[in-house]
């Protein structure tokens, strides 16, 4: 079992969190939301927030089923992406974090590596979109991770460290209730090849220290771990000290394998 230097008793809020992409249609996508909750009238998960991220068209409608729902803990709305901007103006194409609020959401995804490599987004870029959504009382799912060079040159460390201390100036300001880190190895990702819980449990640790050493009050920042989870592995990562839930990409498509993951970290 991995260990951890974070203290045993922890607040630590576990969630999992599933990063639809561009996926599926509307009718999948009301069908997946529906599953969800029927699933979750019956048989209720506790300890562990759940929460969506459909693709900004599909937000208002899949809003609209979560919160006519009637299940013990609600779906919470997650949106992919977040312009610079904050509010509405001439920005063709983008989508502001006052606009997400209106359609029902409450936390977005920056900095996700998809969207590092296919946008080229880079850590100025990230860190006006973290402040845009922010300001306007979005939480955020803030993404960090190395590529598969980067680990086998014995960089990842320092590739992750990197990318939080760029930040380190809003971090040191950031609400810990608005802020989840997922610490998400780009090799990872959409492969079938996760890190082995003991590598992630490793990067987790270091990460936490560093935002402790930022700012103690950040020791309880919720620390997601993402790529390849799947029902079958998800046990042995919820089981590790730092590693306080998922964020889930194929595997959150289907209903049944995302609340399998969701159980798996369904523990106090
Ligand atoms: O945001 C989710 C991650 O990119 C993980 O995706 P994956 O579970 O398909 O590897």
């Amino acid at each position: 079992m991995p260990t951890s230097a974070s203290p045993s008793f922890t607040t630590r809020k576990r969630w999992v969190i599933g990063n639809w992409k561009m996926n599926p249609n509307l009718a999948a996508a009301k069908n997946l939301t529906q599953a969800l909750i029927t699933e979750l009238s019956t048989t209720p998960i506790q300890q562990c927030q759940l929460a969506i991220a459909p693709t900004h068209l599909h937000l208002i409608t899949i809003s609209s089923l979560i919160q006519h729902a009637n299940i013990p803990s609600k779906i919470q709305l997650v949106a992919q992406d977040v312009a610079t901007q904050r509010h509405t103006g001439a920005f063709t194409g983008d989508i502001s974090a006052d606009l997400l609020i209106d359609a029902g959401t409450e936390w977005v995804i920056v900095g996700h590596s998809e969207r590092r490599t296919l946008h080229h987004e880079d850590e100025a870029l990230i860190e006006l979109k973290l402040r845009a959504a922010l300001d306007a009382g979005l939480g955020v799912i803030w993404c960090v991770g190395e590529t598969l060079s980067e680990r086998e040159s014995g960089q990842a460390t320092a590739i992750v460290t990197a990318q939080v201390t760029a930040h380190t100036q809003l971090l040191s300001i950031i609400d810990p209730q608005k802020f989840i880190l997922a610490y998400e190895p780009v090799w990872a990702i959409g492969t079938g090849r996760t890190a082995s819980p003991e590598d992630a449990q490793q990067m987790h640790a270091t990460i936490r220290q560093v935002l402790s050493h930022i700012r103690p009050a950040l020791n309880e920042t919720s620390l997601l771990y993402g790529g390849s989870v799947k029902s079958d592995n998800a046990g042995l990562l919820a089981q590790c000290p730092d590693i306080d839930g998922a964020l889930v990409g194929g595997a959150a498509l289907d209903a049944d394998s995302f609340l399998q993951i969701a159980k798996a970290f369904d523990i106090a």
